[in-house]
This record gives C-alpha cells, sequence and structure tokens, in this order.
C-alpha cells in the first residue's frame, strides 16, 4: 500500500476489542461498521475484561477473516507475535511499546502505526520508519482509561506546521459532531472507538462519520 493508499484507508479508522461492544458480539459491531463504511480495523483487545490467550487468538482470527473478504486492512495493536500468527496487514504501538524502529526490522511489509503526541514524538517516529500516526487523545475518552492530557486538534496543526507529511489519524473522544476539527487541522481521518462500538446502529454511526469526514475533504 503506498502512501496515499494509506491515507485513503485512514479516512475512518475503527479501534476495538471485545470489552468495548456494550455487551454485543465483536463480529456482528465489525460486520456492521463495515457496511457503514469503515476504511481501517485494529483489533485492540486491552483493558478489563479482555479475552485472553486462545480465546484472543480466536477471535482475531474471526475478526481477520472477516477484514479480508470486505477488503479492510487489518492491524493488531501493541502484540508482535498476535500480528504475525493474525498475519495482519499492520501493527499500532505506542511510546510504551516496543520501538518502531524494532517493529520496522521485524515486521517487513506490515504497516507500522506509532502513537505521537507532539512534535517531538513524531519527528522520532517518522526517523524510525512509522507509516502513520495517531495522535491524541484529542478529546476526554472514557475507553483509554491510562490516556495522557486531552491534546485538542491543535497538536495536529503543530505537527503539520512542523513539517511532518506522514499519514495522520486523529483519536480519543471524537464523533460525528467533533471530527470536522480534528480534518481541519490537517489529520487524514479518524479513529474512533466508542463512536461506533457502543453506537445503538454502528453501521448507522460509522456512515455518519464518513459523510462527515468526507464532506471536510482532506488539508494536509
Ligand atoms: C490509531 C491509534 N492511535 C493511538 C493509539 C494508542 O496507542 P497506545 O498509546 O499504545 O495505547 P494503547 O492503545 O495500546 O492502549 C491506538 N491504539 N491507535
Ligand atoms: C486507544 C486510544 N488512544 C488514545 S485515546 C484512545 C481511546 C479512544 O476511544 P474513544 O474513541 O472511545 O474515545
Ligand atoms: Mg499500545
Amino acid at each position: 500500500m503506498n502512501s496515499e493508499q494509506l491515507r485513503q484507508a485512514l479516512r475512518l479508522y475503527l479501534v476495538m476489542g471485545s470489552s468495548n461492544c456494550a455487551g454485543a458480539d465483536p463480529y456482528a459491531v465489525l460486520e456492521a461498521a463495515i457496511e457503514g463504511g469503515i476504511t481501517m480495523f485494529q483489533f485492540r483487545e486491552k483493558g478489563a475484561g479482555a479475552l485472553q490467550g486462545q480465546a484472543r487468538l480466536e477471535l482475531g482470527a474471526r475478526l481477520r477473516r472477516l477484514c479480508a473478504q470486505r477488503g479492510v486492512p487489518f492491524i493488531v495493536n501493541d502484540d508482535e507475535r498476535l500480528a504475525l500468527e493474525l498475519e495482519a496487514d499492520g501493527i499500532h504501538i505506542g511510546q510504551e511499546d516496543a520501538p518502531a524502529a524494532a517493529m520496522r526490522r521485524r515486521l517487513p511489509g506490515m504497516i507500522v502505526g506509532v502513537s505521537a503526541h507532539d512534535l517531538l514524538e513524531a519527528e522520532s517516529a517518522l526517523a524510525a520508519g512509522a507509516d502513520y500516526l495517531g495522535v491524541g487523545p484529542q478529546y476526554a475518552t472514557r475507553t483509554k482509561l491510562d490516556a495522557r492530557e486531552v491534546q485538542g486538534p491543535a497538536v495536529i496543526a503543530r505537527m503539520r506546521a512542523g513539517g511532518i507529511r506522514l499519514p495522520l489519524v486523529g483519536i480519543g473522544g471524537i464523533d460525528a459532531a467533533n471530527a470536522p476539527a480534528v480534518i481541519r487541522a490537517g489529520a487524514d481521518g479518524v479513529a474512533v472507538v466508542s463512536a461506533i462500538s457502543q453506537a445503538r446502529s454502528p453501521k448507522q454511526a460509522a456512515a455518519e462519520l464518513l459523510n462527515t469526514i468526507k464532506s471536510i475533504g482532506r488539508n494536509s
């Protein structure tokens, strides 16, 4: 996937694990979200109540197959071994995870996404060979209890003004109402958990977010 294709894939990025689905079946939630138009998926089986071991692997394999059937890139959060086992399209790592340069070397051909909270981290991720950045939390989030301070879209504008041209998504507390500010600040797309996975209709929520993003267009 070239950088322009990756920008397109990042437009509406669903990040989700079984504990984010308010009791609903994660397979059904992902299927509905794909019907609504999500363009990328990250398997993030993390936090209280998350599946472990074989159950985690089995759910990951089912979600991976669904993404492959529907042509949606499948990314694994944090776990290099799981990414290899599931033949993922990529991995997403944060500042507290394995170094991006090592992932780049050890997972040839995979997309490597890196979390960045400021211009310095964005520059380091770029130097380490990151393919895209996840920047947040943009707004208050109840999904990630150890999230850093809320940054607001201004952090994305600062990265763009500082010369960061990498494909980039905002994450954290994003919904259809505030997504336009994130895109206008220079993001290629938005990454969301609860706005889709906990919506009454994940399909409708995804479709509404995608329409909103399309109506703004890209700025970077
Ligand atoms: C697209 C995207 N951006 C940021 C993150 C957060 O990653 P990280 O900081 O490693 O935190 P955890 O998700 O691992 O708790 C992400 N997962 N995806
Ligand atoms: C994984 C992650 N990284 C920064 S905020 C966040 C959680 C975003 O979840 P939500 O979209 O429900 O606020
Ligand atoms: Mg992580």
